[in-house]
Formats: structure tokens, sequence, C-alpha cells
């Protein structure tokens, strides 16, 4: 998945609008994901998911966060996902469909909260960024 300039600098927009709200849009993202797809929940049984879950809450922000480090490495997803890189494929073994779920989920959060910031050609950038990142994050599964 390849990003040019215009999708770099489209993701970047779109990360001023969400970086002043990570652990909100991050748990909408998260418990989106577990209502729409609860396959998901089966990588969480340690976790309340219940609605307002402080744990929810705590790893939204943890993964938008993540997500914001790779936005400000956008240039090099691979050394700067390394580390997650590897929690996710040896420790914990998601399979890599769900990442498309949680891809998507977030997508719609952001349509959600920034509709005007989602024009179709943004849209496609998003896109393309979370593809590229879930590509990296399921990288070392062989
Ligand atoms: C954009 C994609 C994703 C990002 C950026 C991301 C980010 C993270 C981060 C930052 C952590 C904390 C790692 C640490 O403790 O050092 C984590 C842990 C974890 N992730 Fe992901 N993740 C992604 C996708 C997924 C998906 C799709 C699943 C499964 C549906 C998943 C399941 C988990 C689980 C089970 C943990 C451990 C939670 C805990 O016990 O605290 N992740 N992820």
């Amino acid at each position: 998945m390849v990003l040019n300039a215009c999708d770099k600098a489209n993701v970047k927009a779109v990360w001023n609008k969400v970086a002043a709200h990570v652990e909100e849009y991050g748990a909408e993202t998260l418990e989106r994901m577990f209502t729409v797809y609860p396959q998901t929940k089966t990588y969480f049984p340690h976790f309340d998911l219940h609605h307002g879950s402080a744990q929810i809450r705590t790893h939204g922000k943890k993964v938008l966060n993540a997500l914001g480090e790779a936005v400000n490495h956008i240039d090099d997803l691979a050394s700067a996902l390394s580390k997650l890189s590897d929690i996710h494929a040896q420790t914990l073994r998601v399979d890599p469909v769900n990442f498309k779920f949680l891809n998507h989920c977030f997508l719609v959060v952001v349509a959600i909260h920034h509709p005007s910031v989602l024009t179709p050609e943004v849209h496609v950038s998003l896109d393309k960024f979370l593809s590229a990142v879930g590509t990296v994050l399921t990288s070392k599964y062989r």
C-alpha cells in the first residue's frame, strides 16, 4: 500500500482533528468493533467490555496513540511499529482479518465526529494508511 504525498498530507490533516480526542475516539472505536464484530471480543477475555469500561478507554487511548506515532513516522511505518508488530504477531496472535474490522470502525468514528473532513479523497487516504498499518502489524506472522 503506497501512500503518495497527497495521502500523507490528508492523513496528517485528519490527525490534527483526532489528536485531542484519542481516549474518546479510541474507546468508541473499540466499543463499535466489539458490538459489530463480536468475534473480536475473544482477544479480550480479561477485559470489562461494558459500555463506559475504564479498560476500554485506557486501551482505546493506547491504540490511537500508537496510530498517532505511526502518523508521525508515516515515511517509515515498519520501524515505527516494529515492537507492536512483534507483540501482535508473536504474543497476541491476532488474526489479520480483525485489523480490517478495527480500521473500518475507526473510519466510522472519524466520519461521525468530523463529517466535513472525511471527503471521499481523504477517506481513501485514511483507508490506505490504516491498511498500511495493518500490513505492518501482521507482517511477522510467518
Ligand atoms: C490499528 C491497529 C492496532 C493498533 C495500532 C494496536 C495497538 C495496540 C497497542 C499500542 C497495544 C498495547 C501494547 C503494549 O502493551 O505494549 C495493543 C495491545 C493489544 N491489542 Fe492491539 N492494536 C491494533 C489492532 C488490534 C486488533 C485488530 C486486535 C484484536 C481484535 C488487537 C488486540 C490487542 C490485544 C488483545 C492487546 C493486549 C491488551 C491487554 O491485555 O492490555 N489489536 N494493541
